[in-house]
């Protein structure tokens, strides 16, 4: 299942700077480990806020909820959350059913 996030950070501003860098280093590499087992196909910064707008690709909801809770950032996020589903114009279709129906089986596999 594919899911369209849309992530606002807000770290505040009196946390010790210390503690933020820590919290920034951390979520960098448990946001690079769920990339790189495929969850997490896409990130791309919102241009001028920071801010991102992500594609995640789980099993479910459940399963979206604790990659998103485990980030280290995750109590200063908002995160609005919208199920995608296949568009009949699309013309990337069977790419798109076919890549889902791969990483599912990859995603599998990896339990
Ligand atoms: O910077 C952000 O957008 C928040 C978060 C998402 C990935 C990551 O490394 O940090």
């Amino acid at each position: 299942m594919l899911f369209l996030v849309q992530m606002e950070v807000r770290i505040p501003h009196d946390l010790d700077p210390a503690a933020a860098d820590d919290l920034r280093a951390r979520e960098r590499d448990v946001a690079q480990a769920i990339q790189r087992d495929g969850r997490w196909p896409h990130l791309w910064r919102v241009a001028g806020r920071y801010a991102n707008v992500s594609v995640f690709d789980v099993d479910s909801p459940d399963e979206l909820h604790a990659l998103l809770s485990s980030l280290p950032l995750f109590p200063f996020i908002d995160a609005r959350v919208t199920p995608l589903a296949r568009h009949p114009s699309a013309i990337d279709h069977e790419t798109a059913a076919a890549f889902e129906q791969a990483s599912a089986a990859e995603r599998r596999e990896r339990r």
